[in-house]
């Protein structure tokens, strides 16, 4: 689904931050990311939608080559792959049921209010599907932005830190949505520093952990 072999990246073409990666991820399948702050999860995320490329080694996306793919083609590609930023943006003058229909609104395709209305109870939003963004609170937040990752039915899913305000129990309701939707049959990626959240994970689905550590990506042991 997505492949990457030796890849490197550094901002602005300066020295690669990231270097010999490799890659597979494997559809189908829950993986996290994880790393200490700033290693790079973040960056490895956006090469994952190509909103960056690889400054060397060679990256598939979806078995096409990310680098000979044309504008057109990575618009394409990156309506098969759902992300729920770190920072959830949301446009706070419009309520929370047209945020989340709003990928769907921006290239130009009908919205189906009963899928809408399904998708909004599913992450437990009925309630508030006419709230402005700013009254929702951060777990409210994140569950929005879930269901906008998705709402245009990706292949993929990436999370970037969802949980990373959130106590316990509301990461722990994202994390079942996740958990969800890889059970429906998508592969998730979820970056996230925190371990306890992994091994909880852990205990209901199958999930393979990546690790950036000194600048490349490992496949952390089992014992995670
Ligand atoms: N647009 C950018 N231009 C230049 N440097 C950047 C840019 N974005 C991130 N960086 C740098 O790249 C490094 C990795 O950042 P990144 O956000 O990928 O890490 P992270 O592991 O996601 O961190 P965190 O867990 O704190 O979110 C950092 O040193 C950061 O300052």
């Amino acid at each position: 689904m997505i492949e990457m072999r030796d890849v490197g990246f550094g901002y602005h073409g300066g020295a690669e931050l990231l270097s010999n990666m490799t890659l597979s991820l494997q559809p189908g399948m829950f993986h996290f990311l994880t790393g200490p702050s700033g290693s790079g999860k973040t960056t490895l995320l956006r090469l994952c939608y190509a909103d960056l490329l690889p400054t060397t080694g060679q990256m598939t996306a979806f078995g096409d080559d990310v680098g000979q793919l044309s504008r057109d083609a990575i618009a394409d590609l990156r309506l098969r792959v759902g992300v729920v930023h770190q920072d959830t943006q949301f446009l706070d003058h419009l309520p929370v049921a047209e945020n989340v229909a709003l990928p769907l609104t921006v290239s130009g395709q009908p919205v189906d209010m009963e899928a809408l209305r399904d998708l909004l109870g599913w992450v437990g939003l009925s309630q508030h599907a006419r709230a402005m963004p700013p009254s929702l609170s951060g777990g409210e937040r994140q569950r929005a932005a879930l269901a906008r990752a998705v709402i245009m039915s990706p292949d993929l899913v990436l999370a970037d830190e969802p949980t990373g305000n959130l106590d316990w129990d509301m990461s722990m309701r994202l994390m079942q949505l996740l958990i969800e939707l890889n059970k429906s049959g998508k592969t998730v990626l979820v970056a996230t520093h925190d371990l306890n959240l992994i091994r909880a994970t852990k205990a209901q689905v199958a999930a393979r952990v990546l690790r950036i550590a000194g600048g490349t990506l490992h496949l952390a042991g089992a014992d995670l």
